[in-house]
């Protein structure tokens, strides 16, 4: 329904009548305009300073009335008035009380509303025009399988995989929750008269997860108007999001700008290269380490605990990796679950609940753990610390060195035709990224090795497993 809505145009405003729909709506403006900025047309559409802007001295540069804030507690309003949204919220239970399902939700509607197909359903509000100035994304979701092959050796590719999924039983759990609803099951489900498909919902994700930000007090929500600002990390951010004491949304200037410059704001200093294709479908220019990587690990298939410890198991199944101040650091609560076993103190048991039901329990010594994340604070007490330690670090520069072979191997083969260039550019960056980032992880595990393989209780640790080994040989 929408890639048909943007062709036959129903979905579909340009960028130039983006201010003149805000004003309309009590959003203010203060020495800026929106669109393409010269030079770099492939950012879309940006926010630019129509006059010198100097800092500390400006009123902000646009201020959105909190009634035309897209976020959980404004679409509940929204839902007051119109009783198809509602049923849709109620229908999906759980997941319609959530930002993220009560957002794409209301994006659907919105395009249920302006299909010319569909009569009666849903109320027109201010944002069901806001929809149609969005932009369709070019998200790794909408990678072709030929595209995404480029990925290989990269976190990206494992990433888009499991959000490929999560996307599928999302669209599943809505279509089945509403597929009892009459005028549901006749514009969106019904096999000959139904519009709905699953790149719907893919496109929804896409407008959501580009543009969501964080604001104090509101939490994830779209922000009309501040959303069509550009990112730029560091010293090269302008400007920053908040809300006045009203609710409002406001966007303020930090430094100063000239007349045609761009107001950047930070969609997150922290996060790294795969994130960012991830979420919003580019790399900033200039970026020179992929600075966060988050590597899977496997439990190996000999480990006798291998399946209790997958019963038990909260954390992320891997680690992470990040590139502070020039630094590689590592961080994770799953590694330690994989590296200890039941010599060293972790147990398991089968405990009743209280509906008669069986679960895995799992210990280290006394102490329960209700989640792997408690289990390095009881290990750091332990005298054998920096042997786990080093089994941690161990295990952890194996997985970077099977990810670098993998890497390596894919090597850097040409564009075909039917690859397009823009997710061909930005694999390719991203594994030159990630490859320059896990060279320096290797290098920094090989050293922290080193240093642990120098410890006092390392040493007399291996020197007792090697004299058990002696005496079990005579
Ligand atoms: C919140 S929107 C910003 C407005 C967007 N440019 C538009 O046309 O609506 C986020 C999207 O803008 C683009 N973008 C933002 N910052 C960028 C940058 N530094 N370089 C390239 N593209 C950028 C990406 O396509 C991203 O998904």
């Amino acid at each position: 329904m929408i890639g048909l809505g943007r062709v036959d145009g129903w979905l579909k405003r340009p960028v130039e009548e983006l201010s003149a729909w805000a004003a309309f709506h009590g959003v203010t403006f203060n020495g800026v305009k929106f669109g393409p900025l010269p030079g770099f047309e492939e950012r879309g559409s940006a926010v630019v300073a129509t006059r010198d802007l100097t800092a500390n001295r400006e009123e902000p540069l646009i201020l959105v009335p909190r009634e035309l804030i897209l976020s959980r507690q404004n679409i509940e309003v929204f839902a007051k008035a119109d009783k198809h949204l509602r049923e849709v919220l109620d229908a999906v239970g759980d997941f319609g009380r959530t930002t993220r399902g009560a957002v794409l939700i209301f994006l659907l509607m919105q395009a249920t509303i302006s299909c010319p197909d569909i009569q009666e359903i849903g109320v027109l509000n201010p944002l069901t025009e806001y929809v149609k100035f969005l932009p369709d994304e070019l998200l790794p979701t909408f990678w072709t399988e030929e595209e995404l092959e480029f990925l290989t050796g990269t976190t990206l590719r494992p990433a888009v995989r499991a959000k490929f999924n999560s996307l599928l039983r999302e669209f599943e759990t809505v279509r089945s929750a509403t597929e009892n609803i009459g005028w549901c099951q006749r514009y969106w489900w019904d096999d000959d008269t139904g519009l709905l498909s699953f790149a719907d919902w893919m496109r929804a994700d896409a407008m959501y997860r580009s543009r969501a930000l964080e604001f104090p007090g509101l939490g994830d929500c779209m922000m009309p108007c501040i959303d069509f600002a550009n990112h730029a990390s560091g010293d090269a951010t302008r400007a920053y999001y908040e809300t006045d004491g009203d609710g409002n949304g406001m966007l303020l200037l930090r430094k100063d700008i000239p007349a045609g410059g761009e107001v950047t704001i930070t969609y997150g200093d922290e996060k790294g290269a795969c994130e960012s294709i991830f979420s919003y479908g580019f790399i900033e220019d200039g970026l020179d380490s992929a600075r966060a990587m988050f590597l899977d690990l496997q439990i190996p298939d000999d480990d006798p605990l291998r399946p209790a410890k997958l019963a038990v198991n909260t954390a992320a199944p891997g680690f992470r990796l990040s590139d502070k101040q020039g630094k590689i650091e590592w961080d994770t609560d799953y590694v330690w679950l994989v590296v200890v076993n039941e010599e060293d103190g972790l147990d398991f048991k089968l405990k009743q609940t209280i509906d008669g039901g069986r679960e895995v329990q799992s210990l280290w010594k006394e102490h329960e753990l209700t989640e792997t994340g408690k289990l390095r604070q009881y290990l750091e007490q332990e005298a054998l610390w920096d042997v786990y330690r080093l089994r941690a670090v161990v295990l952890m520069q194996n997985r970077v060195d099977a990810q670098l072979e993998t890497l390596h191997a894919f090597g850097n083969p040409p564009r075909s035709r039917s690859v397009r260039e823009g997710p061909w550019r930005l694999a390719e960056r991203l594994r030159s990224l990630e490859l320059a980032m896990l060279e320096r992880a290797k290098t920094e595990f090989e050293e922290q090795k080193l240093a642990l393989l120098d410890s006092e209780s390392v040493r007399s640790y291996l020197r007792l497993a090697d004299e058990q080994e002696q005496e079990d040989f005579t």
